[in-house]
């Protein structure tokens, strides 16, 4: 199987690096310093599960010079998404499938769009990683896990045959998904609110979580997030609030997510994709956002000022 990682970055070198080392013909889409290191030194994985080192690694900047492969894995950031679907047409032949694993509900829409429905699988992961150094990832905590799936339901051959390969990465737990839609709004339901209030607040998962003030906060984000995913039809039972609550309880007190890294570190962040999300799904399907709607309109002069064009 050719697999293409489209973004070379935390996510993508991570579980890209593990395909290639199972012996998986891996090919890395990725730019600047970065591509410059991987392509001189080989791509560098440091891993709360053991270090390892990609040597010689495949990558390129063109996607036109790798050609058509069998899986394309999106991880760009999600303001990068349609920029990069444009780049990546000269990867998808007729029988490819592209799987997204970004934070957020719309990047396979996206994909969609540009590439055709057929191709796209909705996916998503769970693990903390970032690029350390050019050519070096870090692996710093969560075990890795990736689930994609049929829009539909169903448990095609083309995705169970796409499971079954990638479950030969080492440590890597893969889920093939007969409800992604609802298991991508679950995500967002913890990534979003967490990302907002940990980016207002400038503080870890433990302290917003202890203070009663915040953690009023962060249960009022999840639901308005739950009562979006409803109002979009989604299918979310209620108790996935009280699961996301266990699911925050249960984190390192250190604990930050990426976006809030991201806006912390002074650069571009997926704020308009995550509570900027939420706050447009609310204002189509008439939900209030209160709590997402003060975190998204906070962090925006902060956005642009990090150089961002907003809508
Ligand atoms: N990191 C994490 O722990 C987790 C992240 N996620 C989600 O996964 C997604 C990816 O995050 P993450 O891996 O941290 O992001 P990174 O910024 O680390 O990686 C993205 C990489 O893609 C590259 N890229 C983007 N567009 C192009 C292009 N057109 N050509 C070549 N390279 C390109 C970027 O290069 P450049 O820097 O030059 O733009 C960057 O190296 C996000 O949606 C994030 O929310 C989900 C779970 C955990
Ligand atoms: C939930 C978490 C922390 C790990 O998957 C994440 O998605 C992020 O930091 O963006």
């Amino acid at each position: 199987m050719k697999v293409c990682i489209f973004g070379a970055g935390g996510v993508g070198g991570y579980f890209g690096g593990r395909l290639a080392q199972a012996g998986i013909d891996v090919t890395f889409i990725a730019r600047g310093a970065h591509l410059d290191a991987i392509l001189a030194d080989g791509l560098h994985v440091k891993s709360i599960d053991g270090d390892f080192v990609v040597h010689p690694a495949k990558a390129t900047a063109l996607p036109e010079a790798v050609g058509p492969v069998d899986v394309v894995l999106c991880c760009m950031k999600s303001w990068q998404v349609t920029e990069a679907a444009d780049q990546m047409r000269a990867l998808v032949g007729p029988q490819t499938l592209v799987i997204p694993l970004l934070n957020g509900v719309e990047a396979h829409d996206i994909l969609a769009r540009s590439l055709g429905a057929e191709h796209v699988l909705p996916g998503l992961c769970k693990l903390i990683t970032m690029i350390d150094n050019p050519g070096h990832i870090r692996h710093a905590g969560a075990a890795p896990y990736l689930a994609f799936g049929e829009v539909d339901g169903r448990l095609s051959q083309r995705a169970q045959h796409v499971a079954q390969v990638f479950s030969e990465a080492r440590g890597v737990s893969v889920h093939l998904s007969r409800n992604i839609m609802t298991q991508l709004w679950r995500k967002f339901m913890l990534i979003a609110p967490w990302s907002g209030i940990g980016a207002l607040t400038r503080s870890p998962i433990g302290a917003i979580r202890s203070l009663p003030e915040t953690r009023a906060m962060l249960m009022d984000s999840i639901r308005e997030v739950y009562d979006v995913a409803r109002a979009v039809g989604v299918p979310v039972e209620e108790k996935a609030i009280e699961d996301t609550m266990a699911f925050i309880d249960a984190l390192p007190f250190e604990g930050t997510a990426s976006m809030q890294r991201d806006i912390m570190a002074g650069r571009p962040s997926e704020l308009n994709e995550q509570p900027g999300a939420v706050v447009r799904h609310g204002e189509k399907y008439n939900v209030p956002t209160p709590v997402n709607r003060l975190t998204y309109h906070s962090l925006l002069p902060q956005e642009h000022m990090a150089g961002k064009k907003l809508p």
